[in-house]
């Protein structure tokens, strides 16, 4: 009698075990068939020219990929106009790309289109909630506490920081040639990301990392370990975690004990740096000399008389590694771009050294005044940052049904011409950096060669857009590169350093891929090493 009712109750909860799973699998069904075959019958870019491709058919690698981009765009280009639809992760998921200026325009200052939550997940995941992650009011706020440290005042007053540390890499470089060796091969990839994080460091926050000195500095190494598990790409572990954030909880994989212990690292020292400093201005009573990015963000955020528009030492915590990464890579990863370009013309880099030939004999405050009048300079760090801008391209997502003005009218599918292109809330839109900064239309059928001259007499298309400094690299609107100044600044003090003492030759031939920023890798014997690098025949001037 009591085993049968036990078994009644086992069979009982049996039952119960298996309808709790079935409603799971139910809802997964469900959502595939939503995803894949109901949602797209339904999706607006159905209509938009572009290529086809099967249900599991990706394009990602036509549109992403920076080592075949500079031509596959201008085929896609010539085929669709400024504008196309193409398949994400398949032709389920329909994706805009678009260059055309004012259809640009429109995105990036509506507060319709926003970073996919995936992308901010993952922004958040290696960055925490700061700025880049932020959206709407969040971001509104902390954008005005920040935006002092940018201005043209506040980077001058760091840029005797950026001489510095870049004569510190000259002598570097000098004490590690063997005497007599000309055209010796160093990784200036890696040096120059170790000197922009050391500028970073000293300009940013005050702190010294060493980094050019020994790579042994722990903030220094948590940060490259954290970003060397991007170098591989997201991988389907990743891309799962940014699906369903709670999973990494449950099932954490190598790298996300990577970023969770390099965090830890990270977090432990910038609420040190952040308590220092405080302490430091509060006995100082604004008397302080300190120029650093993040004294005058604290300062901003003390004098913010609205207490709620004030941020917490927790989100002011989350900007120091924001400006760790947009301070760091994607600045040295400019300079990288730009030496290897004039290493590859070596007349454009010996006119420069003609034009800077008075540079050394300055002390340091004339030299930043200088280099604001050295037009061959600016010519060049503006075209290398146009042919190889370090960010290829960005992502946001309609956060509502629209349609979206162009100036140049599309030819949908259907024969109509558009001149606004529908679409779906939840679309995903792909601002093409490096597509824009190369099209022949807007810069001239030379647009894809190394030509500094250009920017004396730009053809109209190319001076009328709303970029940064003339170029699509800095993005623009209100999430534009509020860092776009700092960056060029220091990428002239450097490349000028480096020019005068220098001269670079090409050591290998490179391509690029992308992992956060477009990197330098070498190829030999047909095969692409996936470890970036950028070795460069260097011989001293100046022994
Ligand atoms: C050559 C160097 C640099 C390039 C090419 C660059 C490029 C960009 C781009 C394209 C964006 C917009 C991304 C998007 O909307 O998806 C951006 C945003 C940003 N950058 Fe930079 N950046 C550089 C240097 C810097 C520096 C030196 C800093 C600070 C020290 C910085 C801090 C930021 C921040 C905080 C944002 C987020 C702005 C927001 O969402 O409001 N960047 N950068």
């Amino acid at each position: 009698m009591f085993s049968l009712s036990l078994l009644a109750i086992s069979f009982t909860l049996l039952k119960v075990l298996c309808l709790l799973l079935l409603v799971p699998v139910l809802y997964l069904c469900v959502w595939l068939v939503h995803m894949l075959y109901i949602a797209p019958r339904f999706d607006t870019l159905n209509n938009m020219p572009g290529p086809l491709g099967g249900k599991l058919e990706t394009h990602l690698n036509d549109m992403m990929n920076p080592n075949i981009t500079s031509k596959s765009h201008g085929k896609f280009i010539e085929k669709y106009g400024f504008s196309w639809r193409f398949n994400g992760f398949g032709s389920f998921d329909l994706r805009l790309l678009t260059l055309d200026p004012r259809a640009l325009a429109y995105i990036l200052n509506s507060p319709a289109y926003q970073k996919p939550v995936q992308t901010r997940r993952l922004l958040s995941i290696l960055l925490g909630k700061g700025i880049f992650a932020a959206e709407g009011d969040a971001h509104k706020r902390q954008r005005k506490v920040i935006n002092p440290a940018f201005t043209a005042q506040s980077v001058r007053g760091v840029a005797p920081i950026f001489f510095d540390k870049a004569e510190k890499l000259c002598r570097k470089i000098t004490a590690e040639t063997t005497t007599g060796k000309e055209g010796q091969s160093f990784d200036m990839y890696h040096l120059l990301g170790r000197l922009a994080f050391d500028i970073i460091g000293a300009a940013g926050f005050g702190w010294e990392f060493h980094a050019l000195d020994s790579e042994s500095e722990e903030v220094y190494l948590a940060y490259r370990r954290m970003f060397g598990t991007m170098d591989a790409g997201p991988g389907p572990k990743l891309l799962l975690d940014l699906q369903f954030p709670w999973l990494p909880k449950i099932w954490a994989d190598e790298r996300n004990r990577i970023i969770s212990r390099s965090n830890k690292t990270i977090h432990t020292w910038g609420a040190q740096v952040i308590e220092d400093r405080k302490q430091i201005m509060a006995s100082e009573k604004g008397t302080s000399q300190d120029k650093s990015i993040l004294s005058v963000l604290l300062k901003a955020n003390m004098e913010e008389s609205n207490n709620a528009q004030r941020l917490s030492d927790a989100e002011l915590l989350d900007q120091l590694s924001t400006f760790l990464f947009g301070g760091s890579d994607s600045v040295s990863i400019a300079i990288v771009w730009c030496l290897h370009l004039l290493s590859l013309h070596p007349t454009v880099q010996s006119s420069l050294r003609e034009e800077l030939a008075s540079f050394r004999s300055m002390d340091a405050d004339d030299q930043t005044s200088f280099l604001d009048s050295c037009p061959l300079l600016e010519y060049v760090v503006k075209e290398s940052l146009r042919l190889a801008p370090p960010v290829h391209s960005t992502i946001r997502m309609a956060t509502k049904d629209d349609l979206i003005p162009v100036s140049r009218p599309v030819t949908m599918r259907d024969g109509t011409l558009a001149t606004h292109i529908p679409i779906k809330k939840g679309s995903y839109i792909h601002i093409p950096m490096e597509a824009f900064n190369l099209c022949k239309d807007i810069w001239g059928s030379d647009a894809d060669e190394f030509k500094p001259e250009r920017w004396t007499d730009l053809p109209p298309a190319a001076r009328s857009h709303l970029g940064l400094a003339g170029l699509m690299t800095f993005s623009f609107g209100p999430h534009s590169c509020p860092g776009f100044r700092f960056a060029l600044l220091e990428i002239k003090v450097v490349v000028a350093v480096l020019i005068t003492q220098f001269d670079f030759a090409p050591a290998e031939t490179i391509k690029r891929f992308n992992a956060v920023v477009s990197r330098p890798a070498v190829v030999k014997d047909g095969q692409f090493d996936s470890n970036a690098s950028l070795p460069l025949k260097v011989t001293s001037l100046t022994l």
